[in-house]
């Protein structure tokens, strides 16, 4: 026998399983990503209180918040901001989850570190399941749960959100926050609709490409590149939800809300080089960020 086969064979039997059975080798990439992820412009505005986000901010600009003296709280004062922007997404997109109750099981489907996880469960007292590709971001969601002495309520697991663990209809509502570009629609939105109760929602805020615009621009192209994901279109979207018993009650465009925060955050020490490419498709119309809010029939 070849002994390089032989050894790489062992090493992969005996090294700590990371990432249990993805689904596909595309999973095994993002679970890395994931779990490799540790930028700045999160982790800082994620101290701020303690609610850590992979998503980002909409709302104007407090410029009153952030002064205008140039001093050593400046910088302070703008990942401040940045942080109420983006916990003010979340919040726009709970408020749309319709009404939840304390003996409610709510699903985050690609929960990352879980900061709209605590939102949820602060905001109805319901339970609350998350489901990400991540060991290391499980653990994170799960360590802040504990210290939050939420832990019996609010619980990441390391799952893909195509086939989770979850019963038919246990669900009285469920959302995707920023997570729908790694999966295909179809196939989310069949496992969205068996988990849901019937007559449950289904929420999600994502970056899609505008169909008007004709296919997805150079802008859209590079995004993908840097976060290794794959952005659909908006018809994609209303048509895989027609297909499985999701029916729109609000599509918003959330694009003239989501300005402000990313050419605040351009002027930041904790750019990331992917603010060039969000701006102008934003502005050229060849990206929207919106907000679709559906029943479950
Ligand atoms: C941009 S982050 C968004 C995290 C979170 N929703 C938030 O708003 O902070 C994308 C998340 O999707 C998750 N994800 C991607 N594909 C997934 C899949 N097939 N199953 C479960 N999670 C997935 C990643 O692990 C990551 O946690
Ligand atoms: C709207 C689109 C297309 C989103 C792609 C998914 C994504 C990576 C979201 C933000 O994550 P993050 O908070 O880890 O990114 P960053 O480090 O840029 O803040
Ligand atoms: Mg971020």
């Amino acid at each position: 026998m070849d002994s390089s086969v032989t050894s790489s064979t062992e090493l992969t039997a005996t090294a700590t399983p990371r990432i249990p059975n993805p689904a596909t080798p595309y999973q095994g990439d993002i679970a890395r990503y994931w779990d490799g992820e540790a930028r700045p412009v999160n982790l800082r505005l994620g101290d701020v209180d303690g609610l850590y986000h992979h998503h980002y901010g909409i709302g104007a600009v407090d410029h009153a918040a952030l002064g205008d003296a140039q001093d050593s709280e400046s910088e302070k004062k703008l990942i401040a901001e940045l942080h109420r922007l983006e916990s003010a997404q979340a919040e726009f997109l709970l408020g749309h989850l319709g009404d939840v109750g304390p003996t409610d099981t709510l699903v985050d489907a690609g929960c990352g570190r879980g900061g709209s996880m605590v939102m949820a469960n602060q905001r109805f007292g319901a339970k609350v399941e998350g489901v990400t590709l991540s060991a290391k971001q499980a653990d994170f969601a799960n360590n802040r749960a504990r210290e939050l002495g939420i832990d019996d309520q609010v619980r990441a697991q390391v799952c893909n959100m195509l086939a989770t663990p979850f019963e038919t209809g246990q669900a009285a509502a469920s959302w995707n926050n920023e997570s729908t570009m790694y999966v295909d629609l179809h196939d989310l939105f069949a496992e969205h609709s068996r988990i849901l109760e019937v007559g449950g929602r289904y929420v999600t805020i994502t970056g899609c490409w505008n169909p008007r615009y004709g296919q997805p621009s150079k802008w859209v192209s590079q995004i993908n590149a840097h976060f290794e994901c794959n952005i659909h279109s908006r018809r994609e979207y209303l048509r895989a939800m027609a297909d499985n018993r999701l029916v729109p009650q609000a599509v918003i465009d959330l694009t003239p809300d989501t300005l402000p925060y990313w050419e605040l955050r351009a002027t930041s020490s904790l750019v990331t080089g992917i603010e060039e490419a969000f701006i102008n498709s934003y502005k050229d119309g060849s990206f929207q960020y919106v907000l679709i809010a559906a029943d479950r029939v």
